[in-house]
């Protein structure tokens, strides 16, 4: 793919991650063109060490947005697909698409929104937190993997020198997996409504560790090469976290807003149907978030 040094560049949804990102690219000259859903004058990142301030506006209208770009970052939770015109507005057919999702499926889920240019899935790994201000505490590094394509380069190009670092995975299914059984575990803390501090209760422990269990075996049928170790490496990366660090579907939950249940939680149980493998624990978790999610009741 030829594509410039310096591509244009824009961001759809500017919360937690949007704003880390918008903020990494804005402290070395490349600040993106700005779209979401609620006018801020600016965006807010705060970090151990300092804090980055992005000017506005955030674009709220499509009717703003008079030229196409190389790549757009895509930062709204996957049950926002209301944010799907800001895509049509932005994008060419050359346009690489970088989804900042959680998740294992975000190619087949924002393909249908483009006229058939790359979607880039990626693996967002930095903790960040949006404030009742709105500002962004970003409580780790900032860190994405991103499968090795023809359109990578365009993201190695765009966040090269920034706060943000990438890593490119020859074997991005397994990356991507990983990632998935992290979120899936944290699941849990919606239904306990409670943050990392409760891995430290043996019997989460126990139950974090069947569950994972189920997930990796799903998570290898789907062709991910993860090793017997992983769930217990997942709980010890929740028990060494602070302990008041959530999720951000969490985040969601206690905002009353839709929960990503489903492409963090409801893709083990989906994946382990097709394949004949039982996800008694899915069974229990998926349904108690859906109805967190979308009620009624
Ligand atoms: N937070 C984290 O630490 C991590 C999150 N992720 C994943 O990253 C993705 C984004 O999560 P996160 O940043 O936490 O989410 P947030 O809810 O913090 O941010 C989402 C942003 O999207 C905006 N938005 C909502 N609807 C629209 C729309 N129709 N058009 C344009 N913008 C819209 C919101 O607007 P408004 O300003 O009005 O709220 C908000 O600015 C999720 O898939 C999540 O799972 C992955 C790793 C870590
Ligand atoms: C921060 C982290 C890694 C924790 O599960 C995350 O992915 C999220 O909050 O959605």
């Amino acid at each position: 793919m030829m594509m410039s040094e310096n591509p244009t560049v824009a961001l759809v949804g500017p919360g937690a991650i949007g704003t880390t990102m918008a903020a990494a690219l804005h402290e070395v000259g490349r600040t993106p063109t700005i779209c979401g859903r609620s006018a801020h004058e600016r965006l807010e990142l705060r970090y151990s060490g300092g804090r980055v301030v992005v000017p506005g506006p955030v674009r709220i209208d499509l009717a703003e947005i008079k030229n196409k770009f190389d790549l757009v970052f895509l930062a709204v939770k996957s049950t926002r697909v209301a944010a799907a015109p800001w895509l049509s507005a932005l994008c060419s057919a050359k346009t690489v698409v970088c989804v900042l999702q959680n998740g294992v499926e975000q190619k087949t889920l924002v393909a249908p929104y483009l006229s058939g240019g790359p979607v880039l899935p990626s693996v967002v790994w930095l903790p960040a937190q949006r404030e009742p201000d709105a500002s962004v505490w970003l409580r780790g590094e900032a860190r994405l993997t991103l499968p090795d394509t023809p359109a990578t380069s365009v993201v190695l190009a765009a966040l090269r020198g920034t706060r943000c670092s990438v890593d490119v995975a020859v074997d991005f299914t397994s990356v991507a997996w990983r990632k998935l059984l992290q979120n899936a575990v944290a699941g849990l803390m919606v239904l306990a409504g409670r943050r990392a501090g409760m891995f430290a209760r043996t019997d989460i422990t126990r139950l974090s560790l069947a569950y994972l269990r189920e997930c990796l075996e799903v998570a290898r049928a789907e062709g991910a090469t993860l090793g017997d170790a992983v769930p217990q490496e997942i709980v010890d990366g929740f028990q060494r976290s602070p302990a008041d660090l959530g999720t951000s579907i969490l985040a969601d939950r206690q905002a009353g807003r839709p929960l990503e249940w489903d492409c963090r939680n409801g893709v083990v149980q989906r994946c382990g149907l097709s394949r004949g493998i039982p996800t008694p624990i899915s069974d229990l978790v998926v349904p108690l978030l859906a109805a967190a999610s979308a009620g009624p009741g």
